[in-house]
């Protein structure tokens, strides 16, 4: 799909029902992508996922040095690793919009060569990637003794760091604008020269991601020490080479989720359970509070769609489906309000703002406020004979979560379609093929 293309949706008129599997997290492959590659040994990935986020973080680890194999039709990668000690003393990494890749990154970078020389490094991304803050991550990375900067003095990419390693007994860190931060000095801190102390500062969004981070640490041998809330501790170690199978995505889980919700069918996602190290497959919780049916099987989670009622919900913790909550808000008999996602402002697109005003355009009542939106049943402005084009922003959750109104009504056509490939370039693939599947039944 080309950037300027435009995807028409088919209302599908019936209930959808299936089974799915979204391809691999993009937050489990890009954490164990930055494992392996700081492990002794090699590692092999399977369940990977192959988008742009994920080419960027492989490209740039590429460029560090780290010699990585990848088998993208098996969804395998072969990563072998650099025990702690980057290879390249000098590399420009392109991460375009990728948050996690950035973030990561940064800290990974900030360990240095590890032979005494000064390693140099510029992390850089696109337009939007350049409004996106990392000021917080980059006082902590220089509070643990590199040099590290914002080059524009924004608070934002583009970053330049430079440094002989990390040395620090204990640190700060907030973790109000992005969970990230924190998951991206935990990622690094086994090679600090130290047992470090990590204390979070303020409130923090989208916790279950630093969980994530743990878990995916203990896979490859380190363990983080949590003796109260906000406080982390790692000691030194190294992270050991290992075979390790990275789960469907959750998030992507959600639009076939909230597809059963919406036509009122029955769709069972394979490959996730209430074990998963994703948080997000905890958006079920949210249909099931608004009138869905749940089943937590042992390899797989379904959802079968009831009628709809509003409900007031907190999603901070799972704040990458709150757009596709928004859209089956639409179908509900009462209005729906989203609390405490104020952070998803600093994501692909401010994605409150997003939301609000595609609806209102498609002439659903929905309202901003700062930390969140209420959201009125409706039915879209538009029909067969009078399309409506939803605005992406260049936000693949914007693209996946407006496409489910097309699914029920006429007239809904999605700008840039091709935005998915973020996180998921064969979405409206895998959509139709559900639909079509369904059909069969
Ligand atoms: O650590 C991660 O893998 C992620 C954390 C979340 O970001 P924030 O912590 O910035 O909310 C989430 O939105 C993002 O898609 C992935
Ligand atoms: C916010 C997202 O991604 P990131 O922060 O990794 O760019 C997302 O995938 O919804």
């Amino acid at each position: 799909m080309s950037a300027n293309s435009t995807y028409a949706m088919q209302p599908v008129g019936r209930a959808i029902s299936g089974v799915m599997r979204p391809p691999g997290s993009k937050s489990l492959t890009n954490r164990a992508l930055v494992t392996a590659a700081l492990a002794a040994g090699t590692s092999e990935l399977t369940g990977v996922l192959h988008s742009r986020d994920t080419e960027v973080m492989i490209d740039s680890l590429r460029r560090l040095g780290i010699s990585i194999e990848e088998y993208t039709d098996e969804h395998r990668v072969v990563v072998q690793g650099c025990g702690g000690q980057i290879p390249n003393a000098r590399a420009d990494l392109w991460l375009e919009n990728s948050g996690t890749s950035i973030r990561f990154l940064a800290a990974m970078c900030a360990l240095g060569p590890g032979d005494g020389q000064p390693g140099n490094y510029r992390l850089d991304g696109n337009g939007r990637m350049r409004e996106r803050p990392i000021d917080d991550l980059i006082s902590a990375l220089g509070a643990m003794g590199c040099q590290a900067r914002c080059e524009l003095n924004s608070g934002c990419p583009p970053v330049v760091i430079e440094s002989t390693g990390l040395s620090a007994s204990k640190v700060a860190i907030r973790a109000e604008k992005s969970s990230q931060f924190l998951s991206a000095l935990l990622l690094a801190s086994p090679y600090n020269q130290q047992t470090l102390q990590i204390e979070t500062i303020g409130t923090m969004v989208s916790e279950p991601y630093v969980e994530m981070t743990s878990g995916v640490m203990a896979a490859f041998g380190v363990t983080v020490e949590c003796p109260q809330p906000g406080t982390y501790i790692v000691k030194p170690a190294t992270y050991q080479g290992i075979r390790y199978d990275i789960e469907p995505d959750a998030s992507a889980a959600s639009y076939f989720f909230a597809v059963a919700a919406i036509t009122g069918g029955e769709v069972t996602v394979d490959g996730l359970n209430a074990n998963a190290l994703q948080g997000d497959v905890m958006f079920v919780k949210a249909l099931e509070q608004m009138g869905c049916e749940v089943h937590w099987g042992e390899r797989q989670i379904t959802v079968k769609g009831h009628p709809l009622k509003g409900i007031e919900i907190d999603m901070n913790a799972i704040s990458d489906t709150a757009q596709t909550l928004a859209v089956v808000a639409t179908f509900a008999q009462s209005p729906t309000t989203i609390r405490n996602i104020a952070h998803v402002r600093h994501k692909e697109t401010d994605r409150i703002q997003a939301v609000v005003t595609e609806l209102s355009k498609l002439g659903i009542h929905a309202v901003e406020f700062e930390d969140g939106m209420t959201i009125h049943p409706g039915t879209p402005r538009c029909s067969e004979s009078k399309p409506a084009l939803v605005d992406t922003y260049d936000d693949h959750r914007m693209a996946m979560s407006f496409a489910l109104l097309g699914l029920v009504h006429s007239g809904i056509v999605i700008d840039n379609p091709g935005c998915t490939s973020k996180t998921y370039p064969d979405f409206f693939a895998d959509l139709a093929r559900l639909c079509e599947e369904s059909s069969s039944l």
